[in-house]
């Protein structure tokens, strides 16, 4: 960090579909980003995703050619997390949406991190406050940080406040996520889903219950949401984009908190036990060519 509290370096856990796209907006911007997964091939992904990214930013004009290589130098992979998070200023963990993985990855931050930096946490719709409850009072640095997909077009940033989270974090996250050219919400409950999460879900929900029903083809269940509304995707077509195994888990945790009006329908169930989990594996309600 500067001395005018100015961040400086990032470490980004999980590097899938939101990870990798956190740490390269947060590169393009100027930060030191330390981008760490488990899954030495995920990272390949990943840089490979970023490389393609900047490419379509540079053939619309909107990025140089020289600084592709300077935004990628600006991205170390890592597998390990305790020395990538050493002397960061902010942590952003973007890994599967389940409470334990994101208990062990923030038990593991938290060890080996400043004990000034702040822990944001990319999740859809888990609790803050229960995320942070295995830090003590280390969760007072924990704070929702909530990304839309794909993080470099997307102009929100939802954040979420969790019951321990400080005042002094709160605004340290909105200064970050301004830093990276994002506009912010701030969620001052800490209520599973949050604003958008619960209303996506809402209309995510009639949309598999009309295909369940048969009401129509997926085409046109999209394609009525997106002329009708103009929406830039429909609701199945936007479930393959972010990934059908990421949307269960997200709609199985909103079923828990919230109940029946959240409970995952069969359709989506079964997309992701056949392992059909949309662009990630390049089918799900739609072929991808995977
Ligand atoms: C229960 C609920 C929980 C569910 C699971 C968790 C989900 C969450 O927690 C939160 C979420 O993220 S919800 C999803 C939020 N995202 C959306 O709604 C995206 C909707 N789609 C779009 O905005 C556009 O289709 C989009 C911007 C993606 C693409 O735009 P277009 O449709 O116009 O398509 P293109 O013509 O391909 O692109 C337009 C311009 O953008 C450039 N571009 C697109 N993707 C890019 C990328 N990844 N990197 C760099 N450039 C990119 C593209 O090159 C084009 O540029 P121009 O040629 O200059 O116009
Ligand atoms: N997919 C989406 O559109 C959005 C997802 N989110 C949230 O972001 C988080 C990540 O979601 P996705 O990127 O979609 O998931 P993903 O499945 O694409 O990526 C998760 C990554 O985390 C890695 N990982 C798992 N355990 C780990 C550990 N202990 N340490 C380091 N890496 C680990 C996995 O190897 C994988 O590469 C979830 O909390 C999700 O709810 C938020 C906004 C949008």
């Amino acid at each position: 960090m500067t001395d005018n509290g100015t961040v400086q370096k990032v470490a980004v856990i999980g590097g899938g579909v939101m990870g990798s796209g956190i740490a390269q907006l947060a590169a393009t911007v100027g930060h030191e980003v330390r981008l760490v997964d488990v899954s030495p091939e995920r990272l390949e992904t990943a840089l490979a995703a970023i490389g393609t990214s900047l490419d379509r930013f540079i053939r619309s004009g909107r990025l140089e050619t020289d600084q592709r290589e300077e935004i990628l130098g600006r991205i170390t992979p890592a597998t390990r997390i305790p020395e990538a998070v050493e002397g960061v200023d902010v942590v952003v963990e973007a890994v599967l949406e389940r409470l334990e993985v994101k208990h062990q990855v923030m038990t593991e931050v938290a060890a080996h991190a400043p004990a000034e930096a702040i822990l944001g946490t990319n999740t859809s719709q888990l609790s803050i406050t229960a995320i942070g409850s295995v830090l003590g009072e280390g969760a007072s640095r924990v704070v929702g940080m909530h990304f839309f997909n794909p993080a470099v077009l997307m102009r929100l940033v939802e954040l979420v406040k969790g019951l321990e989270t400080s005042e002094d974090t709160l605004r340290r996250a909105e200064d970050f996520a301004r830093s990276l050219g994002k506009e912010t919400v701030v969620c001052l409950k800490d209520s599973p889903g949050f604003l958008t999460s619960r209303i996506s879900a809402i209309l995510r929900m009639e949309a598999l219950h009309m295909l369940e029903e048969g009401l129509a083809s997926p085409e046109d269940i999209d394609k009525a949401v997106r002329l009708a509304f103009n929406h830039p995707m429909g609701p199945l077509e936007l479930g393959d984009f972010n990934g059908l195994d990421t949307y269960l888990d997200a709609l199985t945790g909103l079923h828990a908190a919230h109940g029946e009006r959240f409970r995952p329908p069969v359709v989506l169930r079964n997309m992701v036990a056949a392992g059909r989990l949309g662009r990630k594996s390049g089918r799900g309600f739609y072929d991808h060519g995977g």
